[in-house]
C-alpha cells in the first residue's frame, strides 16, 4: 500500500522504515522541506535498534505530491504543527483516503473533521493514543528505533468505520491495535503529557544546561510519586466522562516482566528490559512545547467541563509558563477552532463519535 507520511522527524522516519519492512511503500514530507534531502537524493533510510535495515523511501516536496496515489496519510509530527499541516493537506485530500493521527493530542482529529466537513469529503480519521514505534532521527537519513510497541489504542471518527480502520492499521503495522470506543479515550489515553511533565519539570536545569541524561534513570521515587498524583487527576476526568482509560502503571506493565505496583518499583524493572532513551538537551523540547499547551491545557479544559479538580495540572501549566516566560495556555491553536464542540458534554460526545456535522 502507498502510505503518505506528513512529518519527517523521529516518528516519520521510524514509520517509513517500519512500513517498508512490512512491504509497503512510503512517501515522506517535511513541511519546511528542510529534512529528507538525503533520502530524496536516493540514499537509503538506515534504521538501527528495534528494527535494523536499509529501506527505500520516496520524498515529496509538497502536500499535493505527498497525497497523490496514497491510500492513507499519517500525521507524524508534534501537535504544534497539526493545524498548519492539516490546513495544507486538506485542499489535496480525496474522499476515501484515510487519515491516521499519531500521536493524537488536543482533539486535532476534530479540527481535521471540521475541515473535511467544509469540503464535503468523507475520509475516516483514525486517532492513536501514541505511536506504533518510538524513535529519534539520528542523521539526515538515519533513525534509531528504540521500541516497537505491543499495544496502541485507536479510535475512528465516524465510529461506524471501526472494522475497516482496525483492518487498515493492522495491515500497515501488524496486530498491535486495541480499539477504544471514543476519541475522548484516545485524548485522555495519551500519556506523554503526564510523563513528560514530571520528567521536564524536575530535570529542567539538566535540559537548560544541555546535559546528557537517560530519562528512565530520572524517573526517581519522588518524580514517580508526582506522576502518580498527576495520573490520578487525569483518570478522575476520564471517570467523570464515563471513559475507560489505562493508568500510567498499566501502560508500563509487561506481563511476566514488569508487574503492576508502585510506579518507582515498576520503573526499576522497566530500565532492565527497555532500551534507554536520552532526555531532552534543550528547553526547546516538545516534552514542554507540545505537551503543556496541547496536552495539559486540554486536560484542564475537560476538567472544567466536568467539574473535576486538577490542581496539579493547573500548577504545572503555571510553573512551565513562568519558567519559560510565555503563556502556554495561549499557544494551543486547535481548541479555539473547535470550541463549538466544547460548549456542552453532549455536543462533545456527538462530535467525537460522528465527526463534525456537514453543512
Ligand atoms: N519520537 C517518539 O519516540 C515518540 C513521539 N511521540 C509523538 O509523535 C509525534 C511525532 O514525534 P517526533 O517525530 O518524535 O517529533 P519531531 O520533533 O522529530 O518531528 C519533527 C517533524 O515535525 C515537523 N514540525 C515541527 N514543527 C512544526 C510546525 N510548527 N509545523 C509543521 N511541521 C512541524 C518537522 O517539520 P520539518 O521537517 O519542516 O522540520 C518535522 O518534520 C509527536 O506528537 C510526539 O509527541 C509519541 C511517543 C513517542
Ligand atoms: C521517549 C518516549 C517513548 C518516552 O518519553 C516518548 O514518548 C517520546 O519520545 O515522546
Amino acid at each position: 500500500m502507498r502510505v503518505a507520511i506528513a512529518g519527517a522527524g523521529g516518528i516519520g522516519y521510524s514509520y517509513a522504515a517500519f512500513l517498508a519492512n512490512r512491504g509497503h511503500s512510503s512517501v515522506i514530507w517535511s513541511p519546511s522541506n528542510r529534512r529528507g534531502e538525503a533520502l530524496a537524493q536516493g540514499k537509503p533510510l538506515v534504521a538501527h535498534g528495534a528494527l535494523e535495515g536499509q529501506f527505500d523511501v520516496f520524498v515529496a516536496t509538497d502536500p499535493k505530491a505527498l497525497l497523490s496515489g496514497a491510500s492513507v496519510v499519517i500525521l507524524a509530527l508534534p501537535a504544534y504543527g497539526h493545524k498548519q499541516v492539516i490546513d495544507r493537506l486538506l485542499p489535496h485530500l480525496k474522499s476515501g483516503q484515510s487519515v491516521i493521527i499519531s500521536a493524537h493530542l488536543s482533539f486535532s482529529a476534530l479540527y481535521f473533521s471540521r475541515g473535511l466537513a467544509t469540503r464535503g469529503l468523507d475520509c475516516p480519521i483514525i486517532a492513536w493514543n501514541t505511536t506504533a514505534s518510538t524513535g529519534r532521527q539520528t542523521g539526515p537519513s538515519e533513525v534509531s528505533i528504540s521500541l516497537l510497541r505491543r499495544e496502541v489504542e485507536m479510535a475512528v471518527i465516524p465510529q461506524s468505520g471501526m472494522t475497516a480502520a482496525l483492518d487498515l492499521c493492522t495491515e500497515l503495522f501488524g496486530a498491535r491495535f486495541r480499539p477504544v470506543e471514543t476519541l475522548l479515550a484516545i485524548d485522555l489515553g495519551n500519556l506523554n503529557p503526564t510523563v513528560h511533565c514530571g520528567l521536564a519539570l524536575f530535570n529542567l536545569t539538566r535540559m537548560e544546561k544541555g546535559e546528557t541524561w537517560v530519562q528512565q534513570d530520572y524517573m526517581t521515587p519522588a518524580v514517580c510519586r508526582f506522576l502518580e498524583d498527576l495520573d490520578r487527576e487525569r483518570r478522575g476526568i476520564a471517570a467523570a466522562l464515563g471513559v475507560e482509560c489505562r493508568s500510567v502503571h498499566q501502560s508500563y506493565a509487561v506481563p511476566g516482566k514488569v508487574e503492576i505496583g508502585p510506579l518507582a518499583e515498576m520503573m526499576a524493572e522497566v530500565v532492565k528490559i527497555r532500551q534507554s532513551v536520552n532526555g531532552p538537551k534543550t528547553l526547546d523540547t516538545r516534552y514542554v512545547t507540545e505537551d503543556v499547551p496541547f496536552g495539559l491545557t486540554t486536560m484542564v479544559r475537560l476538567a472544567d467541563m466536568t467539574g473535576v479538580e486538577v490542581p496539579l495540572h493547573k500548577a504545572a501549566i503555571l510553573l512551565f509558563s513562568s519558567l519559560y516566560g510565555r503563556d502556554f495556555t495561549a499557544e494551543n491553536d486547535i481548541l479555539p477552532e473547535i470550541s463549538n464542540a466544547f460548549c456542552a458534554l453532549p455536543s462533545l460526545a456527538q462530535a467525537t463519535a460522528n465527526g463534525w456535522p456537514k453543512l
